[in-house]
């Protein structure tokens, strides 16, 4: 039966959120799973354990990361002065609509408004400026774990698309444009893993368009996500390396003397860098591998990775066999715990084991491990797996060694899986009456494109109004640009001067992902 009401391939978005249907909250499978709580202002979210357990694994993996790497974390206040605001006003403009601004404290109204932080820069640079005085002080790196608000007007969706989200910033200072370039690289390679080995979920690293960059940004580099479900591409993490954008004198005036100057009077502004990753995670991890029994969680972030149940219990049993089974449970539940697995006995009573199963299944857990008489009887548990529904039976002696190896298992068949999946909707295209085709067969087409910014606008345009006539009932957004792979050897090798783009038929330059996104 399907646990969740309504079928991921049937209505994605309605499996994914509750939909309110006369008054009456239809759970689904963030819900159903306690992932999180709908909110009374909209566009944000509650967060409830199950959901921010797994934001936790990140943090606890990404501080150890960043901070072998010298990066410190930090605290900024969350209100921005107007004026400090303004300070981005150049590419600010095209963002003025999503900040939210505190206007009034009590019954008395501010003299200036104050906005709550969208994102950090502004808030952060004037003393940046203040304490880099001598190329000494860099390289500076920073990491802010924080909340921040962007008052998006486009219809919310918990974790991809939230007023309030929790993410982490980096903002990084280097004395070279050089060890800015390593820095972005080896961050974005850290939001790569953290999809890909605590996740279980592929991603394209790349580089994004002129047009879809950071317009703040002299470069962007980004993890490209794929939503199978919806066909849609997902931007999951965000490096940019802003150059001197923002330390120039208009600026912020981050400068220093710079000691590889012969004359010994030279200065250099700082090459600085800014990154982001954010509780977005969570929504791509439960779109990708959640199915129509609820969330498939990743065994590496899962709160519960084992859970116990005691099986064959009914109201026949004596006390001294029952209490056999629920010790039997316990014990088992200890003996994975000793080992660092994080495993839990559901000993509830009232509860038939269908319901417990059907509760853990919604929840994700990875493996279920059933003990019933006759599994006792011969020193046996049954072990399902949560991913592909396998049964198979082991050995109470043999647990240690089995449990967390089946646990590797379900992680690389998860991944395996969903790289699969990933890879069968990336569509080479060659020729422009393919692109709108690709794009509503859910999948995103792999162009040889000239990487200009008017073909891109070309594209979107006319991919909008697709040529070909199609129900007007699925209206194809316009496809924009996803990435430019760094691997570039994925594709039959463009010939400089003869492979055409496909948009505009000039000269291509690189392979670039197209299609339509969150
Ligand atoms: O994307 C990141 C990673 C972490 C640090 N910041 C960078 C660039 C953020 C680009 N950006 C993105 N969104 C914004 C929304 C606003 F309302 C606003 F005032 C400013 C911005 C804005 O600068
Ligand atoms: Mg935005």
């Amino acid at each position: 039966q399907i646990a969740i009401g309504v079928k991921k391939e049937v209505d994605l978005s309605a499996w994914y959120q509750s939909v309110s249907v006369l008054r009456k909250e239809r759970d689904r499978v963030l819900l159903k799973a306690d992932m999180l709580e709908y909110y009374s202002v909209s566009g944000c979210y509650i967060l409830r354990p199950w959901s921010y357990g797994i934001w936790e694994e990140i943090q606890d993996w990404f501080n150890k990361k960043i901070k072998a790497m010298g990066v410190q974390n930090a605290s900024f206040p969350m209100f921005v002065s107007s004026k400090a605001l303004e300070r981005e006003k150049d590419h600010i403009e095209g963002f003025s609509p999503e900040v939210a601004w505190v206007t009034r404290a009590g019954s008395s109204e501010l003299e200036e408004p104050i906005a709550i932080r969208p994102t950090s820069e502004t808030v952060m640079y004037p003393y940046y400026a203040k304490w880099i005085k001598s190329h000494r002080d860099l390289p500076l790196k920073l990491n802010l774990w924080n909340n921040v608000v962007r008052w998006e007007f486009k219809h919310p969706q918990p974790f991809l698309r939230t007023r309030e989200y929790l993410w982490q910033e980096g903002h990084t200072a280097h004395l070279t444009k050089a060890e800015a370039d390593k820095e972005v690289l080896e961050i974005l390679e850290l939001y790569r893993r953290v999809y890909e080995e605590l996740l279980a979920v592929p991603m394209i690293p790349g580089v994004k368009s002129e047009k879809e960059k950071f317009a703040g940004a002299l470069y962007t580099t980004t993890v490209e996500g794929f939503i199978p479900a919806s066909g849609r591409g997902i931007q999951a993490g965000t490096s940019h390396c802003l150059g001197q954008n923002f330390s120039q004198p208009e600026m912020f005036n981050i400068v220093v003397e710079d000691p590889n100057d012969p004359t010994g009077q030279g200065k250099t502004y700082a090459w600085q860098n800014s990154w982001g990753l954010s509780t977005r995670t969570i929504g791509v991890m439960v779109m990708v591998h959640g199915d129509n029994q609820g969330l498939v969680l990743p065994p590496r972030v899962a709160s519960v990775q084992v859970v116990v149940v005691p099986c064959g219990i009914t109201a026949k049993t004596s006390d001294a066999d029952r209490n056999k089974i629920n010790d039997a449970c316990d014990e088992l539940a200890k003996s994975l715990i000793d080992i660092d697995i994080r495993a839990k006995a559901d000993l509830r009573e009232g509860y038939t084991p269908g319901y417990k199963f059907n509760d853990w299944e919604q929840k994700g857990v990875p493996v279920r491990l059933e003990i019933g008489p006759n599994d006792l009887a011969k020193q046996q548990t049954v072990s399902v797996r949560r991913d592909t529904g396998a049964k198979a039976p082991i050995a109470l002696a043999d647990l240690k060694t089995t449990v967390p190896k089946l646990l590797e298992t379900i992680h690389n068949d998860m991944y395996a899986k969903a790289l699969n999946d990933y890879n069968a909707h990336l569509k080479e295209v060659t020729r422009w009456e393919d692109f709108v085709p690709t794009l509503d067969n859910k999948c995103i087409a792999v162009i040889p494109w000239c990487e200009r910014e008017a073909c891109e606008d070309d594209i979107k345009e006319r991919s909008g109004r697709s040529a070909e006539p199609q129900d007007e009932r699925a209206p194809s957004a316009g496809a924009k640009s996803l990435a430019i792979p760094f691997d570039q050897d994925r594709w039959t090798p463009i010939e400089p001067g003869k492979t055409k783009c496909v948009g505009c038929d000039q000269d291509a330059k690189r392979w670039t992902m197209f299609g339509r996104s969150y």
